[in-house]
């Protein structure tokens, strides 16, 4: 069993030294210090699981030696050693995270008890962070919500993809059809559930960025480069990264990660040093990768090296069975979330929601919930709370996205000033959509606004493009 190590800050070196006999050999193993500047040293080096510290030191006093050691370690109990007159100097350090204190002098049976307590409170933390930790990971792999056959014969692939170790793998699907809950699930039943999954959404951050975010950088690559960073692949390591929006990814960024992937190293950004680790790559994209490459945006030999196995996510207008049942999940969720009593769905809506094409997906069913939990006021979800294309039968998701709008029209009447202003600015993108025959970064252009917000409003308005 490993020995619980503690490092003994005093500088009274007989106090220290005896402390040092009571617990050597029982369990303990022990670093002893005789000022601050010493005990910070041996923080790197001892690593002590406790530490029994004394407030009157010479030099760095007390008090900031505490701060050092939770900045270094806030799970690290610290027990002070107190002397006669110290009661001010003791309270502070209690109220800044200190687990207890002793008067000086003390039994010995005192402190042994004082020191159990502490490790045992540790312990019993860690474990509970770790049960938290499983609890949260098995909450993440029943997160996902389907009975249709269709969902059926995805739960029956995430199962053997979990246990096919380090295979890449490539989930395509429209938006918000639940791919990044499918890969956080491979990742949670595999045997790499206790390192860490870790996401990165390759559309949403700036080109520049993207690299440096999964490579990393050794300081001075750039001007910003002050300090070593590491990159999400070396966070990963033994565990899985999630490459979301893939298709979205710059061409540099694609050979750099193709590299990755047939060597299993990479260079941070401004280093020849090739780093090795062990990750597990999960991709996913809503876009027709075969058509981006034929447009030259997306590498053919990197298509391949991802496609090793792909998983299909069926949009949900073809799993109907699924959408009531995801509707109630959603709306048990949210009056659970806002503390409101529980709600049923009117049959009118019902009937309405199993007819809708929800190009938006699950995704789009949520936010419709969420919008009608918010206004219902009673107990039963009515059609009145729908949003407008909804009432209307002819709304924006049943024009197809692209079709282009003469003038800019007039909000709806009768709705309030937040859903006016969404109508007005989801038209307004729809129709730069348009011009731009589809190219967001056009788009952008148009709009005087960059790739990275287009995305992030037409995410929020569930402006959908048409898959190709
Ligand atoms: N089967 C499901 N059960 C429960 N919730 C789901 C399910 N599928 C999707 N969701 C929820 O819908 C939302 C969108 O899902 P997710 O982000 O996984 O979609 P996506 O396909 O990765 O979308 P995008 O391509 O836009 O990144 C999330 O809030 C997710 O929790």
């Amino acid at each position: 069993m490993e020995q619980e190590r503690i490092l003994i800050v005093d500088d009274e070196i007989v106090l220290s030294r005896s402390l040092a006999i009571a617990f050597e050999g029982k369990g303990y193993e022990i670093a002893t210090a005789d000022s601050g500047e010493e005990a910070i040293t041996l923080l790197e080096t001892f690593s002590p699981h406790l530490v029994l510290l004394d407030l009157r030191l010479p030099g760095m006093n007390g008090i900031q030696v505490l701060e050092k050691i939770s900045a270094w370690n806030r799970e690290v109990p610290v027990i002070i050693m107190t002397a006669y007159g110290d009661t001010q100097t003791t309270v502070q350090a209690v109220k800044r995270g200190a687990f207890n204190f002793i008067n000086k002098p003390f039994e010995l049976e005192d402190i042994r008890l004082l020191v159990g307590q502490a490790l045992e409170d540790r312990n019993f933390r860690k474990e509970y962070e770790y049960l938290k930790y499983q609890q949260r990971r098995f909450y993440r792999f029943s997160d996902l919500v389907g009975q249709s056959p269709e969902m059926k014969e995805v739960y029956k692939q995430i199962d053997i993809l979990s246990h096919a170790g380090d295979t890449t793998v490539l989930i395509r699907g429209q938006s918000g059809t639940g791919k990044e809950l499918v890969a956080s699930a491979i990742h949670y039943r595999s045997k790499r559930n206790k390192a860490p999954f870790i996401e990165i959404n390759c559309a949403s951050l700036p080109e520049t960025i993207i690299e440096s975010e999964l490579f990393g950088y050794e300081k001075g690559a750039f001007t910003d480069a002050k300090k070593d960073k590491k990159g999400l692949l070396e966070l990963g390591d033994n565990g899985t990264v999630f490459l979301d929006e893939i298709g979205d990814m710059p061409l540099p960024a694609q050979a750099k990660l193709l590299r990755f992937l047939e060597k299993k190293q990479f260079k941070r950004l401004g280093s020849g040093r090739d780093i090795k680790v062990d990750v597990r790559i999960v991709a996913a994209t809503n876009k027709n990768l075969e058509t981006a490459i034929k447009n030259g945006e997306f590498r053919q030999d990197l298509f391949y090296r991802l496609n090793v196995i792909t998983l299909y996510m069926p949009p949900l207008k073809e799993r109907k069975d699924d959408i009531l049942l995801l509707a109630d999940y959603f709306l048990n969720e949210f009056c659970r979330d806002m503390k409101k009593p529980p709600k049923k769905i009117s049959e009118p809506v019902k009937q309405i929601f199993t007819r809708y094409p929800w190009e938006g997906n699950v995704r789009e069913l949520r936010n419709v919930i969420e919008r009608a939990v918010i206004f219902t006021k009673g107990d039963t979800i009515e059609t009145k709370v729908l949003p407008p294309e909804f009432k209307q039968g002819t709304g924006l998701h049943e024009k197809p996205v692209m079709e282009h709008d003469s003038e800019t029209p007039a909000p709806d009447p009768g709705h309030d000033l937040k859903t006016a202003m969404d109508q007005f600015e989801n038209r307004i993108i729809r129709n730069a959509l348009e011009k731009a025959k589809g190219n967001k970064t056009e788009t952008g252009r148009i709009l005087g606004i960059s790739r990275f917000a287009l995305n992030r409003r037409m995410e929020r308005l569930n402006i959908i493009l048409p898959p190709g």
